[in-house]
């Protein structure tokens, strides 16, 4: 009975890993180490350096562990550089999911959860955004994720599989007591580069562009804490063990900040006023992005426990301070 994690040595796996531990499941990591770390893995986890798209090796570790459910997370997630590399997107999140998912269903695997993404959406026409608003992807990123989805909803139609996709908003925090957060090296998200402006590890931040149609002219998004999300995950394996049917789940708490707020918040909370450039619109980016989250609160009764902006930062910020001692450089 132990749950397979892949990309459990990056940022959400690991945190969904230790809820997992948490809440006494057994877990085996598979990670090809691309984008995570070693020692991100937590002490608890068996872990498996490979690749999720290896069906021999997933077959293999499935029978060697147990395994009676994934949580997938393993994939490439930067919106933009999908835009340059288009296929590599495809084959990172689309084919090795393909694999993984067959592997699964071969095995028996019964329950599946899956990593999937807000940018399914695209530019949705309104907020806050349901779960049957349309899928418009708006970038590769969204797309391969949108594939995934559908390949694993008509998988658990023929397979006795059943499987929740959770569509993360904007993740950010880190563990509240320190043991997992955000280290990669390639960072791209808000919070996680503010925090290493307040902290010295970047000179500055740019804010990309202040001319959207919001009361403050920059992008809202619905800020998730990590661990808030890593437990819907452990409530969803639950839902799946119970019997629940296959569906798809926003994650986000329903309210928004605008850049600039976030910037406010990090500023206040670390004490430190460092440089803030005004630089262009980064394409792809919509005005806002605000989940509409009642499913699944109704469907998973999850209850976050960490939905305020402040701690999100605090949190973030202790763990880039954390990373120092690590000795993990991984500013641009
Ligand atoms: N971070 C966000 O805000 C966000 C938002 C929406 C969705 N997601 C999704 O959540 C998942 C986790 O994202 P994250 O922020 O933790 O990213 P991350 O880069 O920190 O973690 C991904 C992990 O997957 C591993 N990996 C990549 N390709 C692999 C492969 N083929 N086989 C095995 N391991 C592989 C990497 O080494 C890394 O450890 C991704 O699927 C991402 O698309 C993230
Ligand atoms: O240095 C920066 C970084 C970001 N931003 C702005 O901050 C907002 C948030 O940007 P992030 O890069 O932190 O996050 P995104 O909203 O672009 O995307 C994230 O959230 C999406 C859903 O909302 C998807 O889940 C996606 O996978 C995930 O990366 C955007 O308006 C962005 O333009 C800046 O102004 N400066």
């Amino acid at each position: 009975m132990t749950v397979l994690v892949t990309g459990g040595a990056g940022y959400i796996g690991s945190h969904a890993a230790l809820a997992l531990l948490d809440a006494g499941r057994k877990v085996v990591v598979l990670d090809n180490l691309s984008q995570g770390h070693r020692w991100a893995v937590p002490a608890g986890a068996a872990f498996v350096e490979g690749d999720c798209g290896d069906y021999e090796l997933v077959r293999k570790l499935v029978a060697d562990h147990d395994v009676t459910a994934i949580m997938h997370f393993a994939g490439s997630i930067i919106v933009p550089e999908s835009v340059v590399y288009p296929l590599d997107y495809y084959y990172n999140n689309t084919v090795n999911s393909r694999a993984l998912a067959q592997a699964a269903v071969d095995a028996g695997i019964r329950h599946f959860i899956f990593s999937s993404t807000a940018g399914v959406y695209g530019e949705p026409a309104k907020t806050p955004i349901l779960e049957d608003f349309p899928s418009k992807p708006i970038s590769p990123y969204g797309t391969s994720k949108m594939m995934t989805e559908k390949m694993l909803a008509d998988a658990s139609v023929a397979h006795d599989m059943n499987y929740v996709a959770l569509r993360y908003f904007n993740v950010a925090g880190a563990d509240p007591k320190g043991r997992a957060g955000q280290t990669s090296r390639k960072a791209t998200h808000l919070i996680k580069i503010a925090s290493q402006a307040a902290t010295g590890v970047r000179s500055h931040l740019e804010i990309y562009g202040e001319d959207y149609e919001t009361p403050d002219g920059t992008c809202i998004r619905d800020y998730i804490h990590v661990s808030d999300l890593a437990n819907a995950h452990v409530l969803a394996l639950e839902y799946l063990e119970n019997g629940g049917e296959s569906d798809v789940m926003n994650c986000g708490y329903g309210r928004g900040f605008s850049v600039k707020e976030v910037i406010s918040a990090v500023k206040e909370v670390s004490g430190v006023d460092f440089p803030v450039k005004l630089a262009e619109r980064r394409p792809g980016d919509p005005a806002a992005l605000i989940a509409g989250a009642d499913r699944v609160r109704e469907k998973l009764g999850w209850e976050p426990k960490h939905d305020d902006l402040e701690m999100i930062v605090r949190h973030a910020l202790d763990w880039e301070e954390s990373l120092k001692t690590r000795q993990v450089v991984d500013a641009a």
